[in-house]
């Protein structure tokens, strides 16, 4: 007989990169359908598929497989939601993030059928290509990303701007790519004479709008309708804050940065909120959701950690100090660059 293998390590991490796919079709069919809204208070899988319209005995299966993926609590027949389901993917919570859970796997961001076909043969065709700046993608991305900011991170952020010397004589903030105009909402809330002016492309901003005007903020803040690589920024801020927006500026950081540097008062702040590629460009994987669209793209689209800093310093700015901050998308980079007085 031959010698049968044998081996030290166990397969397990692998186990569970393949049920990844299996896991997220299962949390995205249920709040694809708002189950979760059902179950903030407990319920027999009958009159959760009752409300909903569906065959019962597959209910119960779904339902069974989210408490498996310990989004469901389940005591004798009745289901209801974990505290975590509860907190963040009941869909009209203020902290909900359904929607961000689910635009991982969108189709135009992320299509995962193109996977083998890009690394075979390379990037598509013009006709094809991704154009990851496009702001017809972005508007409808607003309420979609706004999630990230809504589960945490707003509150992260808005914390450490709020202690920058000299932040409650803060008069005037430009949040450059603002998108959904969360960041700059939390980050007002932090000093009621702070105004904010809120810069993306034309169609961005009248979906941002809506979110500004209902958490009642219109007359906190001006929208600038633009594109910041090519036109004015204004000036007179003392805080310009770009957040995960400066991607689609590698390659032109410098130009940019000497404009931000010249649209601050003396002694203003510049804070960048990005991605910090380390270990040889591979780590962490905060950025895995932008590998297909680098491939469609034909360029890489991350940046290495550092080069926010090092670009603000030779732009002229005075001082420069770096974090790396963990949030639930993963390790982002706070870069806060200042003027000199
Ligand atoms: C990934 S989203 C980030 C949104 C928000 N800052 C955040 O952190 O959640 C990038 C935003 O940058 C905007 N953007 C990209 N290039 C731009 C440009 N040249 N001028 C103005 N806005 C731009 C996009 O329209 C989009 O809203």
């Amino acid at each position: 007989m031959r010698k049968m293998p044998s081996v030290d390590l166990n397969y397990s991490p692998l186990h569970e990169i393949a049920m990844g796919p299996i896991k997220a079709a299962l949390m995205n069919c249920a709040i694809k359908y708002k189950v979760f809204d059902q179950l903030t208070t407990p319920r027999t899988p009958r009159e959760v598929a009752g409300k909903l319209g569906f065959h019962p005995d597959n209910t119960r299966r779904l339902l069974d497989a989210l408490t498996t993926i310990d989004l469901l609590h389940k005591k004798a027949g009745f289901y209801c939601n974990q505290p975590l389901a509860q907190a963040f993917l009941v869909s009209d919570s203020g902290t909900s993030v359904s929607r961000l859970m689910m635009q991982t796997q969108h189709e135009g961001l992320n299509p995962l059928e193109k996977l083998e076909q890009l690394v075979a043969k390379g990037p598509m065709g013009q006709d094809e290509a991704i154009d990851l700046a496009d702001e017809k993608m972005w508007t409808e991305e607003v309420k979609s990303s706004a999630g990230w900011v809504f589960g945490g991170v707003g509150q992260l952020v808005a914390g450490i701007i709020a202690e920058l010397p000299g932040f409650s004589s803060f008069e005037k903030m430009l949040d450059l790519g603002c998108g959904h105009g969360v960041f700059s909402l939390f980050i007002l809330d932090k000093n009621p004479d702070l105004k904010g002016v809120l810069m993306d492309r034309a169609p961005v901003l009248d979906a941002a709008a809506e979110i500004v005007s209902a958490y009642q903020a219109k007359e906190r803040v001006d929208f600038l309708a633009g594109d910041y690589l090519a036109d004015q920024l204004g000036a007179g801020y003392d805080l310009v804050y770009a957040s995960a927006t400066l991607n689609f500026a590698l390659g032109t950081l410098d130009s940019l940065f000497t404009k931000i540097f010249h649209s601050l008062k003396p002694g203003g702040y510049f804070v960048s909120f990005q991605d910090g590629m380390t270990e040889e460009q591979t780590k962490p994987d905060t950025m895995l959701g932008a590998v297909i669209p680098s491939m469609m793209m034909g360029h890489d689209y991350c940046f290495p950690q550092g080069m926010i800093a090092e670009t603000a310093i030779s732009c002229g700015f005075q001082k420069v100090r770096s974090k790396t901050l963990k949030t639930p998308i993963g390790e982002m980079d706070i870069d806060i660059c200042q003027k000199g007085g």
